[in-house]
């Protein structure tokens, strides 16, 4: 069993989250071992236990200092913050950091054979959903008295299956909406993962190890956004090219032997390097231009 001097971490055990976080938490050095099945998982080489749980759990954990940390997505959050305040339940985390991965939108949908005209057409109607508690937030909001139907799966089959007028669901593609005949209507939360900490203070040696992983964190986001390019340019349009390279405020520039006219370029760009970028540098006579992933950084 885990004791209290580590630091316990929630994960979704399995779905939309599971994979990058525990990629990420690998990224930045911590070494675990992940046996299907098991609920917890220890790390090898840190004071660290994952707790794999279903992501809906994840909030509360947090907020009932069973866990330190955890990642979860932005709606499931703030769904938990408002279902437990309403219950005048512990509702305060620390939000570490927004992370690049569970990108997502809640969205209401009604079948495409609904005539929709704006949010006054919900009145009065039956809306599915497994976020109650940010449906009733956006239906105050905007003044539309309709009913929020919960439930907790399959709620895109809802409408077909005469339980609701219409749905409110998560929306990344849209594939799911199309493919069940629905109509995307209004966007009324905008979700990605986030890193969180329960609110109460943690012995200084729990706090001091998670202040070593968020620069970490910061690291892997920034590499993951950041590419190193290469190329050799003709010295004479060094200031062209260099204004064609994202963030080369201050690149390498060194000499070729036996060139004089050229030199070779380095640079952290921030930003991948497009196609059209390439082939204008191309057309400005450089050659051999090399974009490459950064694996970690510390700036
Ligand atoms: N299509 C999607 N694209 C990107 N992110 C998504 C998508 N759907 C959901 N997410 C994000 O991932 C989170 C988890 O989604 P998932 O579908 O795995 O949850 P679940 O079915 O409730 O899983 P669990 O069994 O853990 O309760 C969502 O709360 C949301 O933040
Ligand atoms: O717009 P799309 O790209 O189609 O994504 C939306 C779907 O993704 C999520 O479900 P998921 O696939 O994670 O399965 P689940 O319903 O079992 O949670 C969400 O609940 C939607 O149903
Ligand atoms: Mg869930």
């Amino acid at each position: 069993m885990s004791d209290n001097n580590r630091l316990r971490i929630a994960v979704q055990k399995s779905g939309r989250l599971s994979d990058d976080s525990i990629a990420l938490l690998k990224a930045i050095g911590i070494k675990l071992q992940i046996r299907d099945r098991l609920l917890i998982a220890h790390s090898t080489n840190q004071p660290i236990d994952l707790l794999l749980v279903r992501d809906d759990d994840i909030p509360g954990l947090v907020m009932d200092g069973v866990v330190d940390l955890g990642f979860i997505g932005e709606n499931e959050l703030e769904e938990k913050m408002l279902e437990r305040q309403a219950a005048n339940k512990a509702s305060g985390y620390k939000a570490l950091r927004r992370l690049d991965y569970g990108g997502c939108r809640l969205s209401i949908a009604v079948p495409n054979e609904f005539d929709y005209q704006g949010v006054q057409s919900l009145v009065g109607k039956k809306v599915a959903t497994t976020y109650p508690f940010l449906l009733e937030r956006f239906f105050k909001q905007n003044n539309v008295s309709a009913q929020a139907v919960m439930l907790t799966g399959s709620v895109e089959v809802a409408p077909r299956a005469g339980v609701a007028d219409a749905i409110c669901d998560l929306v990344s593609t849209g594939a799911t909406l199309e493919a069940n005949g629905l109509q995307e209507e209004e966007v009324i939360f905008r979700s990605k993962a986030v890193f969180i900490q329960r609110s109460e203070a943690l012995p200084a040696a729990k706090q001091a190890l998670i202040d070593t992983l968020l620069p970490r964190i910061d690291g892997v986001i920034q590499a993951k956004e950041s590419k190193y390019i290469m190329l050799h340019a003709p010295k004479a349009y060094l200031d062209q090219v260099k204004a064609l390279l994202p963030g080369s405020e201050t690149p390498t520039v060194l000499p070729l032997s036996g060139d004089e006219d050229t030199v070779a370029i380095h640079v952290v760009s921030p930003e991948n390097l497009f196609w059209e970028t390439m082939e204008k540098l191309k057309a400005l006579g450089c050659r051999s231009i090399l974009v490459m992933p950064i694996e970690k950084m510390m700036v």
